[in-house]
This record gives structure tokens, C-alpha cells and sequence, in this order.
């Protein structure tokens, strides 16, 4: 079930259509994004109906040039803007390759051939948008109802929706510990890296361990840990953009200096939106964005994060209960919610450089972070 998913992302993002099952028969969709002549004729082929082009809705408002209200999906009340589907009817001007791309990256945009007109998402449409997100492409697609004997006929990917939107779930809820080693790091000699591998073989999380927070954590403690979400540019280049580099090295210190502690060091790149994202997110940045309206330009939430990931490696380490370093208060209310003690919060804050001044504030201002 993991496979399916994790095939027809890559699918995606080579380019191919695939399909998405569900009950009323499939979905063709493709990624505007990567899809070429030849995916497009792939896609026409296995199509019952003109195809439509799917995007998120504060994309879809973007491109249309006014404010849009969005269908939710699946009729769910309550949902967020962001989570929801917006259904455009292309001309044929826009069923071109490089129309597609710039219909899908506002950093690309440039005027369009052609405004498409509104019409309502065909069934299917969120596992469709759901599967390029989890291909870390931009949330844009071409998609067309499709003939039933089409992934047979045509050798195309077929996966069922349910599986498209359970598949997070599925592959945190899978990891395992796969290999483990003693690292001794600069200011924490006492350290190991333990691997988790989720069950179809995707994306590796790490745990630093300092010390043995496993005994602390036997004899009823609560070790000193932290969730980090990884960073390219901030953990490995030095980037002044964001506090993560400061984070991690201040983390490792910490728990170095106490003699015991957790780094989760997790795969999710830039706040969960992939690393060529938040390169685009950058940009748009320097457009005059904030980091939380960037990644909505893009049709990405603020924060795509989950904390099963995190929940599911503490509870294989034996760590139920935990000292979080953090400011973010829904890192605590997730790990909470997922069943993690959260005995207290140790603020894990870096004084501001002159460059990520305004990554800070919007952080206190729009995420909620707390600033002690
Ligand atoms: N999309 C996006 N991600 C960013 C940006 N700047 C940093 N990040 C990512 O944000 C994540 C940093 O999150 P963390 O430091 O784990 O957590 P946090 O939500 O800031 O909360 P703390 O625990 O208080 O640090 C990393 O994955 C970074 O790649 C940005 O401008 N846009
Ligand atoms: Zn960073």
C-alpha cells in the first residue's frame, strides 16, 4: 500500500500520469509542474473528458486574479483554505507544457495565455493534489476522468485515493529502527545515531542520543529532547535566513552539557514543503512575502508537518514522557495529541542576526512561537 503511493509520486514527478482509484472510477492527473507533450498525450489517451487543471486555492486565486471561495474537499466542513481543491477549465492555450509550468510556479509567473474558467473539482481531486505534495511538487495538476481499463492499456500507475491520503499516517506509523552507531560529536562525545526507515523503504529519520536517555527514561524521567525539522541550508550551509543552524548546534550543546538528551533530526525539509520549495519560498520572500504567505503562494499549508513521525521514534526509543526544547507550541500540542508526555518546555531561543530578523518575528507574530 506504501509501494503504490511511493511509485506513483515518483511517477509524478518524472512526468508520467497516473491513476487514482476510487469508487465512481479513475482519475488521470499528471504534474503541471514536470508533465511534457509526451505525458500529456499519455494523459489524453486515458481521459473520458477534457482534462481540467487542479490547484490550490490560493494558486487558483493568483492565476484568476481575484479572491476565490474554495470547495472543501469532499464536502468536509470546517476545513482550511489551503486544504481545499480548485478546479479550472483550460483552454488549449494552457494544455501546453510550458503554460503548465508557469500555471504552477508563482515564481515562474508570467502572464498566462488565457484566465481558465471555474468549474467544480472532479471527485478524487485532494488525493490527486495530496499525491504531488507528497512527490514534493508544486501542488498543480492536469486531471481527467479516466476509462477504467486505462492502466492496463496504457501500463500506467494505478493507486487507490484512500491509500494516497493515509500514507502519511501509514509511513510514520511504520518506522523501525534499521542501523545504529556511536558518533561521537564535538559537544557531545557520548553520542549515537540510531536510522528509522519507514516500511516501503522511503525517507530516513534520525535520533541523537546523548548520554542514556533510555535508563532516564526507565527510571520514570523525562529526558531532554527535541524534535528538529531538518535544514539544508540553515543546520548545513550556515544560511543567516532562519535560527535552525544556532538550533541544532545549541541543542546538541545543551544536551551535552546536562549529559543526556534526544535529537530527533527529521525529514522534513522545509517546514515539510521539500527543499526546491522553500528554495521557491525563498524567492518569493525576497518578492515581500513572509515565510508563512510564501508557502501558501506555492499551495503548500504553513506548516505541512506532522508529529507521528517524532511520537512514533520517541515510543521505539522508550521515551514516553519528555522535556521539549522548543518555541513552537504546536510541536507540543502535536506530540501531545499523539500521545507524548510533554512534562515541560525548555525555550530554544538564538538572538537574531541581522538577516533573519523578520523569519523571527513573523515566527512570534503569525505561528504563535513563544519568545521565552
Ligand atoms: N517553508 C519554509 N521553511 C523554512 C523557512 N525557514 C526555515 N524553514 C524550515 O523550518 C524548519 C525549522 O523548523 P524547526 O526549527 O524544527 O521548528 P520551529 O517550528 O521553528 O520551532 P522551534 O522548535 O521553536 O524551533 C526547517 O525544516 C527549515 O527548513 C522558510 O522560510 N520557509
Ligand atoms: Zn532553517
Amino acid at each position: 500500500m506504501l509501494r503504490a503511493v511511493h511509485r506513483a509520486a515518483s511517477d509524478l514527478r518524472r512526468g508520467t500520469p497516473v491513476l487514482i482509484e476510487g469508487p465512481q472510477g479513475p482519475l488521470v492527473a499528471a504534474a503541471a509542474e514536470v508533465v511534457g507533450a509526451r505525458g500529456l498525450a499519455e494523459l489524453a489517451a486515458a481521459a473520458l473528458a477534457p482534462p481540467v487543471l487542479l490547484l490550490a486555492p490560493v494558486r487558483a486565486a493568483a492565476v484568476l486574479q481575484r479572491p476565490i471561495a474554495a470547495a472543501p474537499p469532499g464536502g468536509a466542513e470546517g476545513r482550511k483554505m489551503e486544504e481545499g481543491v480548485v478546479a479550472l477549465r483550460p483552454g488549449p492555450a494552457l494544455l501546453e507544457p510550458a503554460a503548465l509550468r508557469r500555471l504552477a510556479d508563482p515564481v515562474a509567473e508570467r502572464l498566462l495565455p488565457e484566465l481558465p474558467e471555474l468549474i467544480p473539482p472532479p471527485a478524487l481531486s485532494p488525493a490527486a493534489l495530496a499525491l504531488a505534495k507528497l512527490g514534493r511538487l508544486l501542488p498543480a495538476l492536469v486531471a481527467a476522468p479516466a476509462r477504467a481499463s486505462a492502466a492496463a492499456q496504457l501500463g500506467l500507475l494505478s493507486v487507490p485515493a484512500a491509500d494516497v491520503l493515509a500514507y502519511p499516517t501509514t509511513a510514520a506509523t511504520t518506522l523501525a529502527r534499521v542501523a545504529e552507531a556511536r558518533v561521537p560529536l564535538e559537544n557531545a562525545r557520548d553520542a549515537r545515531i540510531v536510522a528509522f526507515r519507514a516500511a516501503d523503504g522511503g525517507i530516513e529519520h534520525l535520533a541523537i542520543l546523548v548520554g542514556e536517555p533510555e535508563k532516564l527514561a526507565e527510571a520514570g524521567g523525562a529526558p531532554l529532547v527535541r524534535a528538529h525539522s531538518e535544514c539544508f541550508t540553515g543546520d548545513l550551509l550556515g544560511s543567516l535566513r532562519c535560527d535552525c543552524g544556532p538550533q541544532l548546534r545549541g541543542a546538541i550543546r545543551r544536551m551535552g552539557d546536562e549529559g543526556a538528551g534526544v535529537l530527533l533530526y527529521l525529514a522534513q525539509e522545509g517546514r515539510g514543503i521539500g527543499l526546491v520549495n522553500k528554495l521557491r519560498a525563498y524567492t518569493l520572500q525576497d518578492q515581500g512575502l513572509d515565510t508563512l504567505d510564501a508557502n501558501r503562494a506555492l499551495g503548500y499549508g504553513a506548516d505541512e508537518r506532522g508529529f507521528l513521525v517524532a511520537a512514533t521514534m520517541l515510543r521505539a526509543l522508550g521515551i514516553p514522557r519528555v522535556r521539549l526544547l522548543t518555541n513552537n507550541p504546536d510541536k507540543m500540542a502535536g506530540l501531545a495529541a499523539c500521545g507524548i508526555v510533554v512534562e515541560g518546555r525548555e525555550a530554544h531561543r538564538f538572538a537574531a542576526n541581522g538577516v533573519n530578523d523578520k523569519y523571527l518575528e513573523t515566527k512570534a507574530e503569525r505561528f504563535g512561537h513563544l519568545l521565552r
